[in-house]
């Protein structure tokens, strides 16, 4: 017997041991920085001339390592093993394929500050956020694994007397794992271990800034027994080995965390049946967030002015659940942006190899220049109220910034930034801060800080997103907890951690046996 799941407790880096842990985890990284990666395709390790270089996006000269970049012919080559595969993956035992799962988690538990702190060096994730990834991949996999045995028996259906009928799951193929470099870790691992411990196999194809992640990963997959074929690893770029992969005939499914932009593109193009194809693809596909903490005149101020600071600038706003919004009812808006302006014009930005900083980079020169042109844009649209600079000599850093009195309809507030910026905009009363909640496409997270009931029931039953939090911020779902997963252009609503995201990977297989 499994012991019952439970999150992983997370870190706390006041305790002078604990941050020794950590810096000898920080050692480690060191000891294997600017090492070269191969692909792994069949348990063979293939190298190629071409490489992703992954940086540190707090200070470009420092190389985190060098990984081969996978082409057309070495996606194909992956996808004709993981093919073969699947003969024999799909009939292994559930069970064994759980161990693989709760053995993986032992081993990264063992290593977790090594592990947060490569998410500090290639991430730039300050130490409680790389904490908190580290966490949560752990808690995938002690989840998923726990959730396979909970479905490998199938679910019980009737049976007249003269036959004995049974409804089981069975795995779909070959999926195709696409992940993104925010949650560089958790995402891409939960991604991975739930399509293979369905009894799927895997090509996975990490974001190009943070494959070497992806790559420790897969050395503890095989660490914990996982048969070669089975997760094959093909980093490379997403317009040429990801639209191969999405658009191939013998791709069963797509499991994709990424932008809107990007998820759109995967969802129409898994949508054509090519030549050869025998199935319609399943998309399992997570995207963007404008989420919106919303205030009212009984909040407890002090409590609504930390939830946003935290859930705006916590891993500088590159969340898919960062709260992008604040909106605020106009008796108590002043009270709260002041506030958060106090709180937020303290924060401190650098790079987070020191343990004190609360923001470092943003992840790219491409994202460093998307954001800043966001709050050009802001300028314009509202009332530059702190931050507003940028400082790309030795990494990608941005001010966490805050705009006064936007209005409901401006860019800032209806487009993703994904990083340190929130937008303040005043509501009349609560329907009017609800209707401004959902003014946009998107619909994965969402906060209320509230003491009026009617108000809770109010945003349960219109506040339309999938994780709608009350008296807290809107980042930090916890597997197993708080499934996550969003509405509209936020996705399929999937719900990662969740109790039916497994199903997502299966089909379901009715028998019926006359007696
Ligand atoms: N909803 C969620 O659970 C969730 C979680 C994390 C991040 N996100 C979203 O992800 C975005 C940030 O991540 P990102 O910058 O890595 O996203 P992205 O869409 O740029 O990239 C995601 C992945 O898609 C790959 N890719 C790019 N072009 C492709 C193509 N044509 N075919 C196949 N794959 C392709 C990338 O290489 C990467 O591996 C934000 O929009 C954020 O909101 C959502
Ligand atoms: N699951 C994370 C967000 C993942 C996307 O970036 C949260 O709940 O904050």
């Amino acid at each position: 017997m499994v012991v019952p799941y439970k999150h992983e407790p997370f870190t706390d880096f006041l305790v002078e041991e604990n941050k020794h842990a950590f810096e000898a985890g920080l050692k480690v990284v060191h000891s294997y920085l600017n090492h070269d990666y191969d692909l792994v395709i069949g348990g063979e390790r293939v190298a190629t001339k071409d490489k992703i270089i992954s940086i540190n996006p707090a200070n470009k000269e420092e190389i985190i390592g060098s990984v081969s970049k996978a082409t057309r012919e070495h996606a194909e080559k992956a996808m004709q093993i993981a093919d073969e595969t699947f003969k024999s993956w799909r009939k292994s035992k559930p069970e064994m394929r759980a161990d693989i799962l709760f053995r993986a988690a032992a081993i990264v538990r063992r290593r977790k500050h090594e592990f947060s702190a490569l998410l500090v060096k290639e991430a730039g994730k300050p130490w409680n956020e790389a904490d908190a990834d580290t966490a949560e991949a752990i808690d995938f996999m002690e989840y998923y694994g726990r959730q396979m045995l909970s479905l490998k028996d199938g679910i019980p259906v009737e049976s007249r007397q003269i036959e004995y009928n049974r409804f089981n799951y069975i795995p779909l193929g070959v999926g195709i794992v696409i992940s993104p470099w925010n949650f560089a870790f958790a995402i891409m691992a939960g991604m991975t271990s739930a399509a293979f411990v369905s009894g799927n196999t895997v090509l996975l194809k990490p974001a190009s800034t943070t494959p070497v992640v992806a790559a420790k990963f897969i050395e503890v997959l095989e660490e914990a027994g996982l048969p070669p074929g089975v997760v094959n690893y093909v980093p490379g770029s997403g317009a040429e080995v990801g639209d191969y992969l999405v658009e191939h005939p013998r791709t069963r499914f797509i499991s994709f965390t990424g932008s809107r932009e990007v998820g759109v593109r995967i969802y129409e193009r898994a949508a054509k049946v090519h030549e050869g194809q025998i199935w319609l693809k399943r998309v399992i596909a997570e995207m963007g967030g404008k989420d919106t903490i919303v205030v009212d005149s009984s909040a407890d101020l002090e409590l609504a002015a930390q939830s946003i600071v935290a859930s705006a600038f916590g891993f500088s706003g590159q969340k898919c659940s960062a709260c992008s919004r604040a909106v605020i009812l106009e008796d108590v808006y002043d009270r709260v942006l002041t506030r958060v302006v106090e709180i937020t014009k303290n924060l401190t930005v650098g790079n987070t190899k020191d343990s004190t900083i609360y923001m470092g980079p943003v992840i790219d020169q491409a994202a460093y220049e998307k954001i800043l042109n966001y709050i050009e844009i802001g300028k314009v649209e509202g009332r530059l109220v702190a931050g507003g600079n940028g400082d790309n000599s030795q990494g990608f850093f941005i001010e966490p910034t805050i705009f006064a009195d936007v209005s409901e309809n401006a860019r800032i507030m209806k487009e993703e930034i994904f990083g340190p910026v929130v937008a303040f905009c005043k509501a009349r009363d609560f329907d009017h801060a609800i209707d401004i909640a959902n003014n946009t496409e998107y619909g994965l997270t969402g906060a209320v800080l509230t003491n009026n009931r009617s108000h809770i029931e109010k945003a349960r039953e219109d506040f339309h997103v999938g994780n709608l939090y009350f008296n807290r911020g809107c980042t930090g779902a916890i597997v197993g907890y708080q499934p996550f997963g969003g509405f509209n252009m936020s996705g399929t609503d999937s719900k990662a951690g969740g109790p039916d995201y497994l199903l997502l990977h299966m089909q379901a297989k009715t028998t019926s046996e006359m007696l």
